[in-house]
């Protein structure tokens, strides 16, 4: 067996056109805000495409970037900055924020009509209570990928690897509402046996950020399988970086789908940022 490839690129690009569209209809383009501090250069490639994308729909861009020794004040005036902006319809903190930054106290300060990534805990409890809200954008797009594809969730045992705030933790949330209907195993490093939670679901999504984590013993043959792991493997010798997936390549021989890292769910992540953002701004024109 050869896994059916998930193609977020592909699937991303047919939703940014119907972001486009949405965007005309509106009385104003909406402004998505960046706050990105310090130089990782994952973040900073992440935070570039995010305005890249927000010219391809039409979304204006405003872009707060610190450095990486910029305080705790710094930062907090950044968000209060886009809290007050009229031009900025949501925004993001871009995650992680160097050490020794409050990043949960930032987090709390977003205004929770604004928050395009959907982190913000008052809509994190939103999500708990069904309560209409921006969803956190990596589920979320892990979501649509599936659904854009045909693979059955109603039902579905699906195992998580990974309990970080953007990707595990709220895919339980989402995966288990009435709407999807899974049932949701989440593992993470205390997890005794892993492969006895991953061997048994339909829809394995490892989010764990550990090179071939997920190798092909541990699939069962036909499961969805989707990557969300990035490990920079810097060459020593030539000081360029090569980009490894948590799935192992061989498991495309047993998975029934594949969602891979590249161009599986990183694609749909930014994606649904931009939903996100225009669901927003349609909220707030339609409130005005
Ligand atoms: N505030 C947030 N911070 C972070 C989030 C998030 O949703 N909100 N998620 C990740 C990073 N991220 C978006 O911010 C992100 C990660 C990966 C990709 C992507 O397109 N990846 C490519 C390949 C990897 C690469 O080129 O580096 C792919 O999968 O094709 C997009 C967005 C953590 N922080």
């Amino acid at each position: 067996m050869t896994a059916t490839i998930l193609d977020g690129k592909a699937t991303a690009t047919a939703i940014k056109d119907e972001l486009r569209a949405r965007v005309a209809a509106l009385p104003a383009p909406p402004g998505l805000g960046t706050i990105l501090v310090g130089d990782d250069p994952g973040s900073h490639a992440y935070v570039a495409g995010k305005h890249r994308d927000c010219a391809e729909v039409g979304i204006a861009s405003i872009r707060y970037d610190l450095p990486a020794t910029a305080t705790q004040q710094e930062v907090e005036a950044a968000v209060r900055a886009l809290n007050e902006d009229p031009a900025c319809t949501g925004y993001i903190v871009q995650l992680p924020l160097p050490a020794g930054l409050d990043e949960q106290r930032i987090l709390e300060l977003i205004d929770p009509d604004k928050d395009a990534d959907g982190l913000h805990p008052t809509n994190l409890g939103r999500l708990v209570l069904n309560i209409p809200a921006p969803l956190p954008c990596t589920p979320n797009g892990i979501v649509q990928l599936l659904r854009r594809h045909n693979v059955p969730i109603n039902g579905a045992e699906v195992t998580a690897i990974g309990r970080g705030t953007t990707a595990g933790r709220p895919l339980g949330l989402i995966f288990t509402r009435k709407s999807e209907n899974a049932t949701v195993t989440l593992c993470h490093t205390g997890t005794r046996d892993l492969a006895a939670h991953t061997r048994t679901a339909d829809i394995v999504i490892v989010a764990a950020g550990s090179a071939a984590l997920l190798t092909r013993d541990m699939v069962k043959p036909g499961a969805a399988v989707l990557d969300v792991g990035v490990t920079r493997i810097v060459d020593e010798t030539t000081g360029k970086a090569r980009l490894v997936g948590d799935v192992a390549p061989d498991v495309a021989e047993v998975a029934g789908y594949l969602a891979p890292m590249p161009g599986g769910v990183g694609p749909m992540t930014r994606a649904m940022l931009l939903a996100n953002v225009v669901d927003l701004a349609e909220r707030r024109s339609t409130n005005a």
